[in-house]
């Protein structure tokens, strides 16, 4: 129950509502019990008519008496149930969006690493099924548990005062109830859980299958994904049929244990009331009470399942919203940037993997002046921008901006200063003009027309029906790979950033585009810092620096016209790509 108590921080919030809601509960069990006591009243009447012990005028009276207080009880009744349920389960609904707030807020500020090191359907769970779990406790369970608690409170003591040894009979299958229902509820969670293990297999499946039907259409896979998808939907129909067989015992448990329950209050009462030891009524009253009270009775073992499976959710919960980013901001001031960048003996191994991306880097690169990164893939060329944006940490060594640490500037002017374009563009399911503006939302219709004749796609989209307003698919599928890297470019460029790192993204566009883009950029702000990583000889010859990676290390730098005097990786890529260009 420890980890539940995180969850007294929402109920506060919402204590007003919960405190009426725990009066409705106690309000509508109350009149429930009414209802039972005017049945039981209007047999004592009846009764004592039967006996001649009345006029027919009297009884009329008192029985109409009677009827209009059911009537009043069992509306009352009624209303506070509506209450309680508006009133416990809505709250339980508001204190649900609360904690996946959280744990979004949570996500927003974890660290590259951590998306790294968790699964994506695991990460999804956290947020929908654990957060549903704890919100069946937080409305249902408390508010069954309150019920029951209400009930036994009233009905047990009343019945005992009525008729001791008839109460100890009826009441002897519930426990039984009870726990047979906690066992059966353990199990029904159990393969439940099994159940959606499958669901999200299937959906995965699905969802890749979608994602990659180009794929399976070249190479003609539509059978093989076929027999893949038709295997897992069959083991997922198997554990349905397991779920449903123990579902299936729920209510022929109940109705038989009530069953039970009558049946002794039907036989002992009886003999009781023909030994006249109790009144009719009574055994009225205890064949209603008994009925009342067997579905608090199974919310006990229902409920209790209920706790534990929250518990275990709460748990992954709170060890989630305990995890401190591995990236912080340190510094609250503002910082502003202007764009030197220098790496001191900066080596970096990536923690999941021990994969040491770079070694004993050094270099630096004044404000204004363009960097290119060439070198053999996989020799750590992302990983330089990714440091520079503090997307990890360095593991030794020190990378500085404008001479002060990177650890030293305030993150968000760090990031805010930087545009950065991924090798991998991506784009969301949005119009054109809204993935652009992303860069800077405030951004006028003007400004981004700019920017996307920086980046050279703007004629591309003025070609579209929509122009700008063209809404992109899932991961911008309407655009070819080279547009895709285009508005990535000007989505980075609009953020006016004081530091462009392009993570091999001009890959996808001819030479001649790339050319132009590259003039604009420079054209576009003097000052800005650049960074272009690339495998190709185009985008790298203007550069004021050029690096040349090796499995982490630099092997070479220089100008252009240095670096094809030397003998070494450059000089090869430069003659390879020459011959390419001149066939
Ligand atoms: N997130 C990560 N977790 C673990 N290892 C990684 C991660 N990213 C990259 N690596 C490893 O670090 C090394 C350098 O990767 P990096 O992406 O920096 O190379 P690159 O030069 O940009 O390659 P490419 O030209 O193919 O993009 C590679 O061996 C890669 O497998």
């Amino acid at each position: 129950m420890n980890a539940l108590k995180t969850l007294n921080k929402y109920f506060l919030r919402y204590k007003w509502r919960l405190i009426f809601g725990i009066i409705s509960i106690i309000a509508a069990r109350f009149f429930a019990v009414t209802v039972v006591k005017m049945v039981g009243n209007s047999v004592k009447v009846i009764e004592v008519y039967l006996k001649n012990e009345m006029t027919p005028l009297q009884f009329e009276s008192e029985l109409k008496q009677l009827l209009l207080l059911l009537l009043g009880a069992v509306l009352l009744s009624g209303f506070f149930t509506f209450a309680m349920r508006q009133l416990i389960i809505v709250v339980s609904r508001y204190i649900e969006a609360d904690l996946k707030d959280d744990i979004y807020a949570q996500y927003q500020k974890l660290s590259l690493g951590f998306y790294k090191k968790n699964r994506t359907g695991d990460l999804m769970n956290r947020i929908s099924e654990d957060v549903g779990k704890v919100r069946m406790y937080v409305g249902p369970a408390i508010m069954y548990m309150l019920t029951a608690l209400v009930l036994f409170a009233t009905v047990i003591p009343y019945m005992y005062s009525t008729a001791p040894s008839l109460t100890l009979y009826t009441l002897v299958p519930l426990p039984i109830l009870s726990v047979a229902i906690y066992k059966l509820s353990r199990e029904i969670h159990k393969r439940s859980t099994i159940v959606q293990e499958y669901l999200s297999k299937l959906t995965t499946f699905t969802q890749e299958s979608f994602s990659g039907i180009s794929v399976i259409k070249a190479y003609t896979l539509e059978g093989y994904t076929h027999e893949g998808f038709t295997d897992l939907s069959d083991d997922s129909k198997d554990k349905n049929l397991d779920l449903v067989k123990v579902q299936a015992f729920f209510f022929p448990l109940m109705i038989g244990l009530i069953g039970a329950s009558n049946l002794l209050v039907i036989y002992i009462g009886g003999n009781q009331y023909i030994n006249g030891k109790i009144q009719l009524e009574t055994v009225i009253e205890f064949i209603m009470f008994v009925n009342m009270l067997t579905w608090p009775v199974a919310t006990v073992g229902w409920v209790t399942s209920i706790i534990k499976a929250a518990e275990a959710s709460q748990i992954r919960i709170n060890e989630f919203l305990k995890i401190e980013p591995e990236i912080q901001n340190t510094v609250e001031t503002e910082t502003p940037i202007e764009g030197k960048i220098a790496f001191k003996n900066v080596s970096f191994t990536y923690e999941d993997t021990n994969i040491t991306a770079l070694k004993n880097i050094s270099f630096s690169i004044e404000k204004g002046k363009t960097l290119a990164i060439i070198g053999r893939t996989g020799s750590g060329k992302s990983t330089i921008l990714e440091l520079i944006g503090r997307l990890y940490d360095v593991t030794s060594g020190e990378i500085q901006i404008d001479e002060t640490p990177i650890q030293k500037l305030n993150l968000n002017d760090l990031r805010a200063a930087i545009g950065y374009v991924p090798q991998d563009a991506f784009l969301f399911s949005d119009s054109i003009k809204e993935n652009i503006k992303f860069g800077a939302p405030n951004a006028t219709d003007e400004e981004v027309i700019t920017y996307a004749k920086a980046a050279v796609v703007h004629e591309n989209i003025i070609d579209f029906k929509e122009g700008y307003n063209t809404i992109l698919g899932e991961r911008g599928i309407t655009l070819s790979g080279g547009q895709k890297q285009r508005v990535s470019i000007a989505r980075a460029l609009i953020s006016k950033p004081k530091l462009i790192l392009l993570d091999d993204c001009l890959s996808a566009v001819d030479t001649e585009t790339e050319e132009q883009i590259l003039e604009s950029l420079h054209q576009i702000n003097e000052d800005t810092t650049t960074i272009i990583v690339s495998h190709r000889i185009s985008s790298a010859k203007n550069a004021d620096q050029i690096l040349i990676l090796n499995e982490g290390e630099i092997t070479q730098q220089g100008t252009h016209n240095q670096l094809v005097k030397e003998e070494g990786y450059y000089k090869e890529l430069y003659l390879k790509q020459l011959d390419q260009k001149e066939m």
